[in-house]
């Protein structure tokens, strides 16, 4: 397809722009959405009373010679830096410091900083669900959820977790099949914010009950507000799916009362506390998907769902993308 409209990405998570750098580089222009107010989607951050706050992706690892390249470059601009927590982990009731040699990253001041530097002045519309992608005589067009139309488009990337790809993916139905065999699990993650520091040395735990999965202290990752003694807890898949549709004040009462059996020492009431539900936080199983793209129609879907399920999956799978589409219009 020979054409100079842009190439549209749904999806500004870090295998959307991902996607987007890769393509830009090469000389493409592209034009990205977003139904979020902003960029980051799993590795956002909330701004809250107890400053931001990391709901989603807590830290990262680049075992990929690739992604550890990116990693410097990334940690040379500023945008991260290595958070080297006191380890523990929690397991049959007991807890244990878990000290390992693993090299743990984190965006700095916060995660979504990483999805902010590499959106940097590129073409975005955010609050823009997109709803239908399909197909004109020799273009893409978009439709959002407000009935506006958007293109024209020479490719589209989508870039969402797979249960959202789906229906985008109609034109392509070997594609849309794909990605529907494709589940996601929930996430429940709680915030909590203490006058007074909790009397632990404990900065990140690796939770095996039937609530918890995992539980950091925010503020001991490098550049974070330290007003406030903030901790964030997220509940287990399997708790969170038999807890879908709890109230979020449900929700902060269970996991703040695991968090308070596990930890070992005193925890207060908190100053402040926020739930958030993920509806979409990780692929049940990994895959060796890398992207999938039907070259000869220009549609193309990636996303952490391809691979790991982790924040280096999601950047690989984007960049797979990319080199799918720029290798097809060679
Ligand atoms: C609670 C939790 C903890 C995690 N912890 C870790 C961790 O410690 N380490 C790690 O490596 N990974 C972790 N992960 C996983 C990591 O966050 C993800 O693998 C990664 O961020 C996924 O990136 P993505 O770009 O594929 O998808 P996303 O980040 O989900 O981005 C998709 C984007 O698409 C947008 N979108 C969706 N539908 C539409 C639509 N119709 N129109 C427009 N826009 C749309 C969304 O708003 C979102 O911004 C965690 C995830 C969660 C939820
Ligand atoms: N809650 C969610 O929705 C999540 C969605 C997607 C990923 N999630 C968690 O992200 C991390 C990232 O995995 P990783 O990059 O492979 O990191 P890791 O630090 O190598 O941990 C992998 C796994 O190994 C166990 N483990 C690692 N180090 C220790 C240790 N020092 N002591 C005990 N156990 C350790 C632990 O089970 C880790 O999960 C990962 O945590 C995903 O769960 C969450």
């Amino acid at each position: 397809m020979t054409s100079t409209a842009p190439i549209a990405i749904i999806g500004t998570g870090i295998a959307g722009l991902s996607a987007a750098e890769a393509l830009h580089a090469a000389g493409y222009s592209v034009q990205l959405f977003d139904k979020s107010r902003g960029s980051g989607g799993r590795m956002a951050s909330k701004r809250s009373d107890a400053g931001a706050l990391d709901l989603g992706a807590q830290y990262f690892t680049a075992r990929d010679r690739r992604f550890a390249a990116t990693v410097q470059q990334w940690q040379a601009r500023g945008w991260v830096e290595e958070w080297t927590p006191s380890l523990y982990q929690f397991a049959n009731g007991t807890l244990n410091p878990s000290a390992d040699e693993q090299i743990r990253w984190v965006g700095k001041p916060r995660m979504s900083a990483i999805t902010r530097a590499m959106l940097g002045a590129l073409p975005v519309k955010f609050s823009c669900r997109i709803a239908e992608v399909f197909r004109g005589e020799q273009h893409w067009h978009l439709l959002d959820a407000e009935g506006e139309s958007h293109g024209p488009f020479s490719h589209v990337i989508v870039a969402t977790p797979a249960p959202q790809a789906s229906a985008l993916l109609a034109a392509a139905p070997k594609l849309a099949g794909t990605v529907a065999s494709v589940s996601m699990d929930p996430t429940w993650a709680v915030a909590l914010a203490f006058e007074k520091p909790l009397d632990t040395p404990l900065e990140g735990c690796f939770v095996q009950d039937d609530v918890l999965d995992w539980t950091a202290r925010n503020r001991s990752k490098p550049g974070r507000d330290t007003t406030l003694d903030t901790w964030v807890l997220h509940a287990s898949s399997s708790w969170s799916r038999q807890h879908l549709d709890l109230s979020k004040e449900q929700v902060i009462e269970h996991l703040h009362g695991a968090f308070a059996e596990m930890i070992g020492c005193a925890v207060p009431a908190p100053a402040f506390s926020l739930a958030h539900r993920w509806l979409y936080a990780r692929p049940s199983a990994a895959h060796q998907l890398g992207a999938l793209a039907d070259a000869d129609l220009g549609l193309y879907a990636c996303g952490d769902w391809c691979l790991s399920g982790r924040v280096e999956g999601a950047w690989l799978s984007g960049q797979e993308a990319a080199r799918k589409l720029i290798a097809h219009n060679q």
